[in-house]
Order: structure tokens, then sequence, then C-alpha cells
């Protein structure tokens, strides 16, 4: 998938970036031109560049190709490609440099001890810092982000008429809406779609910021005006290491050099630790919020902005609350999501919202507004009395889908039918606890395949039936579709009666089903309107 949407990411460049000389980039970072095998040195005088890639597939003719060293492979290798496609110059480490003079005779090259570190400032001044014309937010935390980003979105589009959005879903600027190859872009990428939301006239930009990038420099040569944290659960430990590393790494994005302001959850102990961390640090204010304690949270003391009164209307599957704010405000807010992770979502984007200037009623008229964000508790029919709840869902971990099903039954007055299945070539121990989670949880179970790559489907889905069994071997209503995951999706919504939620999860936004080593264009939400237009049509 990543490769199908890297392609279109290419398409968010600024339409005019005025040239740097690259003596100036060499002088302002402290590039050393490259010494050649025959003692003569590369020559940049005169030479100017219009833009910075990272990725030799993605370069345009006019930009610095930077040849970073990988966990796989150096980018230097690619250095012919990228030069072929038109980079005037590669900038690399001392190791990549040999490299390039071999295989790219003519071109100068520039290198830097750690290139990673370096590429992210030097992309903002190509693009000529355009975070600094624009109201940023970014949202880090394990789970949430890509929730919380788009409540903002809607907030900050609110109130200063557009915004740019990036993170796991789309990479969105003006008209302009592309699948994101990630989480958080590579450094340039960023730099580049900012550049053009300053062209276009976007006032604001809504970031999702993964632990993995802040490490890696992606979010390096910006300063969020406020950054957000919704909480630290298990997961990344192959990366991180430790729990307190993957704090570390989050907490990067708390320091003057990315952030002005911070807003943090501390509803578990890792937020409350953060908090304390940057507070003790004293270079960026913080707002502490209470949205709920999670197992060993904290209470509303020792909070900013705390929630209280948090129902669930069944009506229109909204959790209404209010949030206190440290100046005596009592701002009364509908989250369309149900849900109590939802509600620290909520809680989460209004404050970082009036934290970047936006009225607490903007906000909160927008927040009632964004049930719409692709894959999250994304609602495809409304109970009506007629027709039951239908929602596409990205949960995919036992803990996920656990919360989404316990919030779902809240607004559920009649059965809870769960469409699901679990990725092939990827932890096989979480098969069998979906079965048991959605067994417990669930009143009717129909199990189909997500991503079953080169494992076969059936042994996947017996997996996941060895788990339900062993919680209910009594449950009847459970279903197993082997033909394709569309007649899932269709069944679900062929079985959902007026006073019923059927949810289909584990896939979210995704447009891919990965099928041995195929791609296969494919997204829930479409089939799932399909089957409710087919049994219901048109909502009156
Ligand atoms: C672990 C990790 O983050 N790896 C990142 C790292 O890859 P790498 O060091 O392995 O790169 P490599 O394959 O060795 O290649 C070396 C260099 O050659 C370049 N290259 C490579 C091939 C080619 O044809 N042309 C080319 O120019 C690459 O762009 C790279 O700069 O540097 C690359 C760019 O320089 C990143 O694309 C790559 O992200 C990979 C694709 C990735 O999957 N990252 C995941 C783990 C990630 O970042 N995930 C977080 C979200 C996590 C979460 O919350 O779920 C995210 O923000 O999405
Ligand atoms: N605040 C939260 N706390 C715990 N779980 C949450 C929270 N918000 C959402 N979730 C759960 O996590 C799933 C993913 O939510 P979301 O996409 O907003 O998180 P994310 O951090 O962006 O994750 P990803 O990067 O994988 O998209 C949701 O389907 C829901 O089950």
């Amino acid at each position: 998938m990543s490769n199908h949407a890297y392609e279109s990411a290419a398409r968010l460049r600024p339409h005019r970036c005025a040239p740097t000389p690259l003596s100036d980039l060499a002088r302002d970072f402290a590039l050393t031109p490259a010494r050649r095998e025959d003692g003569v040195v590369d020559a940049v005088e005169g030479l100017e560049v219009s833009g910075v890639s990272v990725d030799s597939g993605d370069v345009v003719a006019g930009e610095l190709f930077t040849a970073l060293p990988g966990f796989k492979t150096h980018g230097a290798a690619y250095a012919p490609e990228a030069v072929a496609a038109g980079a005037v110059a590669v900038l690399t480490d001392p190791d990549g440099a040999a490299m390039v003079h071999a295989n790219c005779p003519g071109t100068p090259v520039l290198t830097h001890p750690d290139p990673r570190a370096v590429v992210g400032p030097l992309a903002a001044a190509v693009y000529h810092h355009p975070a600094e014309r624009l109201l940023t937010t970014a949202v880090t935390g394990t789970n949430g982000k890509t929730t919380t980003s788009y409540f903002l979105d809607a907030m900050l589009t609110a109130h200063w008429g557009a915004c740019m959005i990036a993170g796991t879903v789309q990479l969105r600027v003006g008209d302009i809406a592309v699948e994101s190859p990630r989480t958080t872009v590579e450094a340039p990428v960023l730099q580049r779609m900012l550049a053009l939301a300053v062209e276009e006239g976007v006032g604001a930009a809504s970031l999702e910021a993964s632990s993995h990038a802040i490490v890696l420099h992606r979010l390096d040569g910006m300063v969020v005006d406020v950054a957000g944290f919704t909480n630290l659960q298990r997961d990344h430990l192959d990366f991180h290491k430790t729990m307190p590393e993957y704090l570390d790494a989050k907490a990067r994005l708390f320091t003057p050099e990315h952030a002005r302001r911070a807003v943090i959850c501390v509803d578990d102990e890792w937020g409350a630790q953060l908090a304390e961390r940057i507070a003790v640090a004293g270079q960026v204010p913080v707002d502490r919020v209470r949205a709920y304690a999670a197992p060993g949270g904290r209470d509303a003391a020792g909070a900013d902005w705390w929630v209280s009164d948090a129902a669930v209307s069944m009506t229109d599957s909204a959790t209404t609350f209010t949030l206190h704010g440290p100046d005596g405000q009592a701002i009364a807010a509908s989250c369309p999501l149900p849900g109590l992770v939802n509600v620290q979502n909520a809680a989460l984007a209004l404050v970082m919202a009036i934290r970047a200037g936006v009225p607490a009623e903007t906000a909160v008229a927008a927040l009632a507004t964004a049930h719409n964000i692709p894959g999250r508790m994304q609602r495809i029919s409304q109970r009506d009395g007629v027709r039951g709840t239908c929602i596409v869902d990205f949960a995919h971990t036992p803990d996920a889908m656990e919360l989404t099903l316990r919030a779902v039954r809240q607004i559920t007055p009649g059965r809870l039918i769960v469409v699901f299945g679990s990725d092939g070539d990827r932890d096989r121990g979480k098969r069998p606890m979906l079965g048991e989670v959605c067994a417990r949880l669930a009143d009717v179970l129909v199990v189909t395949d997500e991503n079953p790559r080169s494992e076969d489907p059936q042994s996947i889905r017996d997996a996941i039936l060895a788990g339900v069994r062993k919680v209910r071997p009594d449950l009847h209503d459970v279903e197993e579709i082997t033909t394709w995951r569309g007649d899932a999706v269709r069944r679900g919504v062929e079985l959902c009666g007026p006073q019923d939620t059927v949810i289909v999860t584990g896939k979210g936004h995704e447009p891919f089903l990965e099928i041995a080593d195929e791609f296969i264009r494919y997204n829930d939400a479409p089939v799932m309107r399909e089957a409710v237009l087919d049994k219901w049509g048109e909502p009156a």
C-alpha cells in the first residue's frame, strides 16, 4: 500500500518555490562538500535547489536528494535514480558519499555526519519556513491521534476557513486529498505540504505525530503552536524497547524545539508523568486535561481542565459532557462518537483548539458535526425506527475491540452484531483473544478475512473461532464467511434489525485488502453503504 500512497503524496508540492543557493544551505547547516578519490572537492557554488526529497522515487527536477543511511539499506544506492529524475545534488553521510561519487560521477555531493537529523530543518529552510505562516497543531499518543486530529480539523476549519490534514488516514491540502503512506510523513513531504497550504491560503494544519516520527526527526524544523497527548498504552515495544523509553520519545514533542504549548491528558499514569516533566522543565506552558480516570489513573485533582456528566444519548449516538476550565469555564459539549475514549479525544481537541485561539463556542459547534471520520466509529446508518445503526471502525487489537464494543453496546437497545477477522503474517496470539472479546461482548458474530497475506485464511478464522468457543461454547449466532469480506459486511447489514447495531472492525479507512502478495482495492465503508441502501433505501 505504501508505495501507491507515496506516489500520490508527490502531488502535494508547492507550485512555486523560490530556489535557495546550495552554498547557503552548506553554510547554514554545516554541510561539507565531499572530496573525490582524486582529491578534488565537489563545487556547489552557483547551484540552487527548489525542493528536497529523501526517496529517490519522489524526486522532481531541481531538488536536493538526501540519501539517508537506513535500517535496511543506504539511500546512496538510489542516487542514480534520483539524479535521473533531475536531482541537482546529493546530501548524504561520509559512507554514502563514496557510493554516490562512484555511481553518479558528475553530481556534486554534500556530507553531514547525521543527515537524518538535518533534513527537517533544511527542508523547512528550502520551503521558506511555511509552518511559521500557519496555525499548527500536532497530536501524539498510542491511541486516539487520528480521531483527535479530525476533531481539531473541524474546529480549526470553523475558525480559519480551511485546515490541512497530515495523519494516518489522509494527506489533504485544499482540494487535493491522497491516501497517507504512514502516520507522520518524512520531513520534506510535510514541509512541502505546509508550503502548498500557505500558497492555497489554508490557515491551519492538524498533524498526527507518531513516536517513530519524533525519534526519526520527521517533525524537526518546525515548532507547532499546540501539541497534545492522548494516552500511552503498550505498543511499539519492538522500536522503543521499554515503556519509559516510549514515553521519552513522546516527551520530545513537548520541548521548545517542537512546540509552543502542551495539552496533556492525565487520565493515565504516563500522561500525569509527562505533564509533571514538562511543568518541571518550565519551558513550555502545559494544560492538564482529565477526561476520565483510566485504571491506575489520577482523579480531577491535578488537572486544569476536567470532564463531568458524560452521558450517552440513545437518540443520536452522541456523548454529552461538560468541560470545566481553569477560569471557571463550564463548557457543555456533545461528541458525535460514542464511548469514553472519544470523550478523551474530544476534550483534548477542545482544549487544544481553545489554546490555539478558537472561541469555545465555535469549537463546540464544530465538534458536534465531526462524526464522519473515515473508519473511526464512522456511522453509515443511524437508528431511526426503521433502519438499524451501521458502523465502520478500526479497532484491531483485543483492547481496542473491548473499548469499542463496550461503547457501541451503550447505544444499542437490541442486538450487537460484529463483523471481524484478524491479520495474517502478524501477531498470531491476538486471534483467539479477538474471538474471546467479541464472544463476551456481542450477540452475533460474523467472522471473515482481514488481510490474510501469505497465510491460509481458514487457519486464521479457525484460531478466532477457537477463542469464541473457549468462552461461549453455547453461542449459536456465529457465522463464518469464507468467500469475500464484502459478503460478510453485507451479511451483517442483512442481520441488522431496527433496534440493532452492526459494526465492522479492523480495517477502518484502509483502501486495500492484502491477499497473498496482492493489494486489492477494497474499503468497508462503501460496501456497507451500498448494503444499507439496498436494504432500507435512502433515509427519509
Ligand atoms: C522504522 C522506520 O520508521 N523506518 C523508516 C526508515 O526506513 P529505513 O531506514 O528502513 O529505510 P531503508 O529502506 O533502509 O532505505 C534507506 C533510505 O533509502 C531510501 N530509498 C529506499 C528505496 C528506494 O527505492 N529509494 C530510496 O530513496 C529511503 O527513503 C531511505 O531514506 O526511513 C524511511 C525514510 O527515510 C522511512 O520510510 C521508514 O519508514 C518505514 C516505511 C515504516 O514502516 N515506518 C513505520 C514503522 C512508521 O514510521 N510508523 C509510524 C506509525 C507507528 C504507529 O503509531 O502505528 C508512522 O509514523 O507511520
Ligand atoms: N483515546 C483513546 N483511548 C483508547 N483507545 C482509543 C482512543 N481513541 C480511539 N481509540 C481506539 O483506537 C482505535 C484507533 O483510533 P485512532 O485512529 O483515533 O487512533 P490512532 O492513535 O490514530 O491510531 P492509528 O495511528 O493506528 O490510526 C479506535 O478504533 C478505538 O478503538
